[in-house]
């Protein structure tokens, strides 16, 4: 193997003991030859379609739905361009963990680690879950007096703070049994459900997994019950803490609470070792301020951890993932402390990967595209984008720019006790609505609000003031996440997405001009396919509309069969569905069924999803509609789970974005069977041909639909008011365009 970033390292560092390497990915000159075949097709393509347009005569009808063709041929002309960016120079990274503790002379040299969890909702996201993440980090291998754990609580729970007493009283057992035993999952839900997973005696594993049991059970019964009674407080301390949930206190308005659990210097673990800090937050609230949502959070995090721990580097976790290997700060370290290249990284990212995916993924959970794929390419321009968990973010980028000096903080470096009242005034103050008032939090400091991907967002600001960040994405997923299991749960969450990333592409900061600006060409270029990607729909939309409507009213819309440019047509379409399936190939092998759900996936998202993260932004532009964070269901009926575990699609709501797939589907079928009885009839298919292939190309991919709309009598059924919504809007629109299209 050619290690390009190896002879660089020994070329440009001096250190004899590199903490990491990169190379570029094989093959990479064989794409970029297979770019500019595509390029050169693609504006063969173009170009022929303006002549067409402008030169061949026809008729009013056949006029207008070939220039909704070219729309969507522009549309996804730009978005291939962007695309490209994340083939051009993608890299893989190697990191030599044995070398770190010689740069860091063992322990001491490392840095303080603050890890912030976000949590925001007990009823959609289970208190108990989010005990488990805070254990799997407060378990990680790392000097426990150097690591914090502050979880940020928007939902203002009483339940999350009692599962955070209870993880702290199990964590004096869990983590000397996984330090003794050097066990791997340290999460301890995943860790038990594992039945081989363990080093240990019998005795050892069955008397942790009873003492594990009686957490999770002391946390589900006060669910159960909705309130924490006096029987399940333990001490004076921990009632004291829940007397603070005074009257008139609801989780959209009310004032801070903070509670430190374990304190590194002053709590200790079954063995006599000291333990991590563990501290709740819950920042105030009050319904006339806007809180901003998770940048809102993550912010007080920053702030009260500057005050108390202040640790150089911070690691930002959701809820709904847990550290899968114990090692990974480590992993980060060696970029953020190679001597050359690290003082300039704002960021390590590790990629989102998930657990509990079905076999052939067919929600396409595990985005590997953007996630893994595109993120590499990205790595290869120093700019992997922030995805706001599993990243470690040095905690300078959000304070000042690359040269300023470090913040300082109050307390660490006057060493006072962070459950002292001084301390815990501080925090407060830090902690209320008031604070950011007038000051720049969240403009150029801190997470940035003004989009709903406030994690995307952040990164590429901080990269457009010089920052750079790296892609670390080990074999053993450093993190595992919970995936939304039902259709409706998947595209909600796609739509939050889609629709925040339109705002940071719509407003001042567009990647295209601004990030072009600041960085490079290749990073505005990247940056666009993620900021547009919401215009997917529109070429999606033209695709699944207009040929069809085309063949109903005897419309031909593309070359015939015989014809040079159809086969240019084809070309294009074979070029990419192929690379498509040898890319995701390089990363692991994909069976061809997981990736016929992904590409089908794709195109329902495109058809749902980002069509009405559009319209959401469009509402929200003219002032119709406020955008709010929808909070991805964690929640696993067992029903749907059992549904999601066979592969099924599940639908079962009524829901707008349904309509719209089944209008498509329906219109498909009828101008598939229509052209199909046409083409038997009149034995002439070289005219028709893309057009009817079009169709049964929907078909294919719309056969869940169908089953789901006639076959199926189970709850992931799709709702008999959607079918018969879209069977008749379907309708009007066929009769609609005939006034036009028949002229
Ligand atoms: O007002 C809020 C809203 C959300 N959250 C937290 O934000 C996280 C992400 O929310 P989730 O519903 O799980 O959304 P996902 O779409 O799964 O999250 C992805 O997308 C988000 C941006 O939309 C990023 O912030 C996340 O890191 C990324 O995993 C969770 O921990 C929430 O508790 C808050 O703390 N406060
Ligand atoms: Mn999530």
């Amino acid at each position: 193997m050619v290690k390009v970033g190896e002879t660089n390292m020994s070329k440009n560092n001096p250190y004899p003991f590199p903490l990491n390497t990169k190379e570029l990915q094989k093959g990479v000159y064989i794409v970029r030859v297979q770019i500019l075949v595509c390029a050169c097709a693609i504006i063969a393509l173009l170009y022929h379609h303006i002549l067409h347009l402008l030169f061949h005569p026809m008729s009013l009808p056949s006029f207008i739905l070939s220039l909704t063709l070219f729309i969507s041929h522009v549309t996804l002309t730009f978005l291939w361009v962007t695309t490209q960016t994340f083939r051009w120079c993608p890299i893989k990274r190697k990191v030599y963990l044995e070398n770190l503790s010689l740069v860091t002379n063992g322990e001491d040299g490392l840095p303080g680690l603050d890890v912030f969890i976000c949590t925001a909702d007990p009823y959609k996201e289970p208190p108990i879950n989010t005990a488990n993440t805070a254990l799997s980090v407060l378990a990680f291998d790392y000097p426990t007096r150097k690591l914090s754990v502050y979880v940020s609580d928007d939902g203002g729970s009483k339940f999350t703070l009692f599962a955070l007493f209870e993880a702290s009283k199990f964590a004096k057992h869990w983590l000397p049994f996984c330090k003794e035993y050097g066990i791997r999952t340290r999460c301890p839900e995943a860790f038990f459900k594992d039945e081989n997973e363990y080093s240990c005696s019998k005795e050892e594993w069955e008397h942790m997994k009873i003492l594990h049991e009686k957490m999770k059970s002391r946390v589900e019964t006060v669910m159960r019950k909705g309130y924490v009674d006096n029987d399940m407080i333990e001490n004076k301390e921990e009632g004291q803490a829940f007397d603070k949930w005074t009257d008139g206190f609801s989780h959209k308005d009310h004032h801070t609470i903070i509670q430190v659990l374990l304190q590194s210097d002053e709590n200790v673990d079954v063995s006599g070792q000291f333990l991590p800090n563990l501290i709740y937050v819950s920042r105030e609230k009050r319904n006339t301020f806007h809180h901003n949502f998770k940048a809102g959070a993550l912010n007080v995090l920053l702030r009260v951890s500057t005050l108390m721990t202040n640790a150089p580097i911070v690691l930002t976790l959701d809820c709904d993932m847990h550290s899968n290997d114990p090692q990974t700060p480590q992993r980060a370290l060696c970029h953020l402390l190679e001597p050359i290249e690290g003082p300039k990284i704002a960021f390590v990212q590790f990629p989102q990967r998930y657990k509990g995916i079905n076999e052939s993924d067919i929600y396409n959970s595990e985005l590997k595209r953007p996630f893994r794929i595109y993120a590499a390419g990205l790595d290869g321009l120093g700019v992997v984008n922030y995805c706001g968990t599993g990243s470690f973010l040095r905690r300078k980028a959000l304070y000042s720019g690359l040269s300023e000096p470090d913040a300082n903080g109050l307390l660490a470096t006057n060493h006072i006790p962070l459950n002292s009242r001084f301390a815990l005034e501080a925090a407060h103050e830090v902690a209320s609505c008031m604070y950011e008032q007038g000051t720049n939090w969240g403009h150029t400091m801190g997470l940035r609000y003004g989009s709903l991907v406030e994690d995307f967002f952040t990164g590429y600001r901080l990269q457009c003031e010089g920052w750079s960040s790296v892609l670390c994405d080990p074999l053993t997923p450093a993190f595992l996440g919970d995936i939304p299991i039902t259709l409706n749960d998947s595209l909600v969450q796609n739509r939050r997405w889609a629709v925040g990333l339109f705002e940071v592409g719509c407003s001042k900061y567009c990647p295209l001009i601004f990030g072009t600006k600041k960085r490079s060409l290749l990073m505005g270029l990247g940056y666009s396919f993620f900021a547009f990607w919401a215009l997917w729909s529109i070429p999606t939309l033209i695709y699944g509309f207009v040929p069809q409507l085309g063949l109903l009213y005897d419309i031909c819309l593309f070359p015939k069969v015989h014809d040079g440019w159809f086969y240019l047509y084809c070309y294009l379409f074979l070029a990419s569905y192929i690379q498509d399936y040898i890319e995701i190939n390089l990363y692991g092998r994909t069976t061809l069924k997981k990736w016929w759900n992904e590409q089908r996936i794709w195109i329902i998202r495109s058809a749902s999803s980002s069509f009405f993260a559009l319209l959401d932004f469009s509402c929200k532009q003219i002032g119709l509609q406020v955008l709010e964070f929808n909070l991805t269901s964690k929640l696993n009926d067992s029903e749907q789970q059992k549904r999601y575990d066979q592969e099924m699609f599940d639908f079962g709501v009524e829901t707008p974005l349904f309509v719209l797939l089944s209008m498509i589907a329906i219109l498909n079928l009828v101008s598939f069977t229509w052209g199909f009885m046409k083409v038997m009839r009149d034995g002439n298919i070289a005219e028709m041909f893309t057009q009817l292939f079009i169709c049964g190309f929907v078909v294919v991919n719309a056969l869940p639909i169908y089953e789901a709309m006639v076959l199926r009598r189970d709850g992931g059924r799709m709702p008999i008011r959607v079918t018969l919504v879209s069977i008749f809007l379907t309708w009007v629109l066929y009769y609609a365009t005939g006034f036009a299209l028949k002229g």
